[in-house]
């Protein structure tokens, strides 16, 4: 690893920290997926196995969070009607009022699911993932059913020119749920509910990795410190 890539996974680790020393013992806490929110599980493992937390439950936002959190001694719970308390999780892009782009590890609807029933959701990143406005530097994932895709990819393609279906190698990428995801490069100047609202509306997508409104805070690390962003 460059000496460049391991300062940014040291900064990752940073905010990830600061992220679950909100945690408090005994509650249900919402694991995020990605390279960032993988030190958040590890950290809150490492908490438990120590005592410095008891009583945790993790749900997890995708099958590789499960995975680690069972591994780090954390007890997963399936997603079930009642609230989180808090949730913890990366973000592709963090726009100056918080709202973000998710998704480019393709967790972005068990995400969604999860994190809309945390009281309190904590973004942690490194300072990269900071734009002025979203689709600055990543593309919109947007999670489409399998059954009639090329349509769907037609019908988003009216609005949205310019975006590509995810691939892994040769064979399209599939999610946790067994969907597609079509990448969308925004437009320069796009309202966000709006737009929101149109791809929801378009047959065949599941859902998007707009989460506008949600978080309530991120920590944001960069060479000089961790920068604790409220929205
Ligand atoms: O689907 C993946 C999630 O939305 C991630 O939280 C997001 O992609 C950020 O991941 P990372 O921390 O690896 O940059």
């Amino acid at each position: 690893m460059s000496d460049q890539a391991q300062n940014l996974e040291a900064l990752k680790k940073e905010a990830a920290l600061k992220a679950v020393a909100l945690v408090q013992s005994g509650q249900r806490v919402g694991l995020g997926t990605g390279s960032t929110a993988k030190y958040a599980i590890e950290e809150l493992g490492r908490k438990l196995r120590d005592g410095e937390l008891s009583g945790i439950v993790g749900v997890a936002t995708s099958n590789a969070s499960a995975d680690l959190a069972r591994e780090v001694g954390i007890p997963v719970e399936d997603l079930d009607p009642r609230p989180l308390d808090i949730a913890i999780d990366g973000a592709d892009e963090i726009a100056p009022n918080l709202d973000l782009i998710k998704g480019l590890g393709g967790a972005l609807l068990r995400e969604k699911l999860t994190e809309v029933q945390a009281r309190r959701l904590i973004i942690i990143a490194d300072h990269t993932k900071i734009v002025s406005r979203l689709g600055e530097k990543a593309p919109l994932p947007i999670e489409i059913a399998q059954f009639g895709f090329l349509s769907t990819v037609e019908r988003l393609r009216e609005f949205l020119p310019g975006g590509r279906l995810r691939m892994t190698g040769a064979s399209n990428y599939v999610t946790d749920n067994g969907n597609f995801i079509y990448d969308a490069q925004l437009p320069a100047d796009f309202a966000p509910a709006e737009l929101e609202r149109r791809i929801k509306g378009t047959l065949g997508v599941v859902d998007t990795g707009l989460f506008l409104c949600m978080a309530e805070r991120a920590f944001v690390a960069a060479p000089d410190g961790v920068q604790e962003l409220v929205r």
